[in-house]
């Protein structure tokens, strides 16, 4: 096991102070409740569930925009890096967001209704087993919200996406995240010192699901659905 399991762990103050801002960020920004009551109350369709989705996506990227900027050190990198980051990171992060929010129970059972949407939104099964199996990986993990907040910033600041140029500048971010997710999850979950390390696994799963969403993107358009402006721009679409 890590040494960090028999160490008494201690988070600095201002370590504190980087989760309460990232935290704070991420409970502040998410998409408008009349979206989400929109989803409990429309019919059912593939076309109309599509239609859901795309404005909840774009929503969401919107949502990503504004938690991104609160992330401390973020706004301080090269600009055309804070573009590369988020063109990079979108679909992880929205499958990362998809992901906590259905393993949620609402009471309202918009968990149920989300996921029956997402079922019938002409999304080929190939895509769909192995989203629904990362849902359930991350369900398993019943993460807290320090952790759902800090693992979203340290998949928008991986280093290794295209077209970023000061690769250390990101990479020296993300480590601070980390090393403070790190000594969250000791303190979190004393009894499992693999937490840490099954949580960094999900970011590995994350990757793979990018691969399949290209594909998800292109069979949508096969069936001429429609993109809006935004995710056209971030997906480099039509
Ligand atoms: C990712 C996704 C769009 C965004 C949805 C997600 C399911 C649940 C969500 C919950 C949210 C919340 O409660 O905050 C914000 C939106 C998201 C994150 C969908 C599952 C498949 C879909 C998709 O890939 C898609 C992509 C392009 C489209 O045009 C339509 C769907």
């Amino acid at each position: 096991t890590t040494k960090l399991s028999k160490e008494k762990v201690e988070i600095t103050k201002e370590q504190q102070a980087l989760v309460k801002s990232i935290v704070d960020a991420y409970n502040r920004h998410q998409i408008p409740q009349d979206m989400t009551k929109k989803l409990l109350q429309e019919q059912y369709s593939a076309e109309e569930n599509f239609l859901l989705l795309t404005e909840m996506a774009t929503s969401q990227v919107q949502v990503l925009v504004e938690f991104t900027k609160n992330i401390p050190g973020f706004l301080s990198l090269d600009c055309e890096d804070q573009i590369a980051l988020l063109k990079g990171s979108a679909v992880e992060a929205m499958f990362l967001r998809s992901a906590q929010v259905l393993s949620k129970r609402m009471p309202n059972g918009y968990t149920e209704v989300l996921k029956e949407r997402v079922r019938n939104s002409g999304m080929s099964e190939e895509f769909m087993t192995p989203m629904f199996n990362f849902y359930k990986s991350i369900d398993e993990l019943q993460m807290v919200q320090e952790e759902q907040a800090l693992l979203t910033a340290v998949t928008i600041l991986t280093p290794d996406r295209p077209y970023v140029k000061d690769y250390q500048a990101v990479e020296r971010l993300q480590e601070t995240m980390l090393v403070v997710l790190r000594k969250l999850c000791v303190l979190q979950h004393p009894q499992d010192p693999q937490y840490f390390a099954r949580l960094l696994g999900r970011l590995t799963e994350l990757r793979t699901l990018n691969h399949y969403h290209a594909e998800m993107l292109t069979s949508w358009r096969m069936n001429d659905q429609k993109f809006t402006p935004l995710l056209c721009e971030l997906w480099d679409v039509q």
